[in-house]
């Protein structure tokens, strides 16, 4: 079951290494029925990930979206920039079990997928997760809400 308010878009942002299966993952969504909105680059041009990863995670952050996606060769990057961001928690996931496992125990906000580590099919597997897990709370609540530093 999700949590997520769909009637808002989904926000989507990419660096070079992600093109592809940004346009791969929009094309499933929107297949799906979801709104997505791209933050991304949609040339192969070499660009820097933090100039697309900042106004995703703005966008969610401004409680505009319904949640994140972020995809980069190794994900670390835009991981990296998006969780500067307080009102953000962005996890990498790599296989189905982390992807639910950010929801269930982290009420992750943004998924963040390393384009160059797994394939376009199961990326979009991931995410169906992803989408499809609500958070716990219980324990996983207190240690969410201890994780913001003044
Ligand atoms: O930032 C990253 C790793 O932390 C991303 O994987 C980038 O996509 C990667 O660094 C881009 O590398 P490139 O050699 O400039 O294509």
């Amino acid at each position: 079951m999700s949590t997520f308010d769909f009637s808002k878009p989904i926000a989507i942002g990419n660096d070079h290494a992600g093109v592809e299966y940004k346009q791969a993952i929009s094309k499933w969504l929107e297949e799906k029925g979801y709104t997505v909105k791209n933050f991304g680059t949609d040339v192969l041009t070499s660009v820097d990930y933090p100039d697309f990863a900042h106004p995703t995670a703005s966008f969610v952050e401004s409680g505009e979206a319904a949640f994140g996606i972020l995809i980069c060769g190794s994900a670390n990057g835009v991981a990296i920039t998006a969780n500067k961001h307080q009102g953000i928690r962005a996890g990498l996931a790599w296989d189905n079990e982390v992807a639910k496992l950010i929801r269930l125990h982290n009420d992750a906000n943004v998924i963040c997928i390393p384009a160059r580590f797994i394939a376009v099919q199961y990326a979009i597997q991931i995410i169906e997760t992803f989408i499809n897990t609500a958070f716990e709370g219980g324990r996983h609540a207190n240690r969410v809400n201890k994780i913001a530093c003044s």
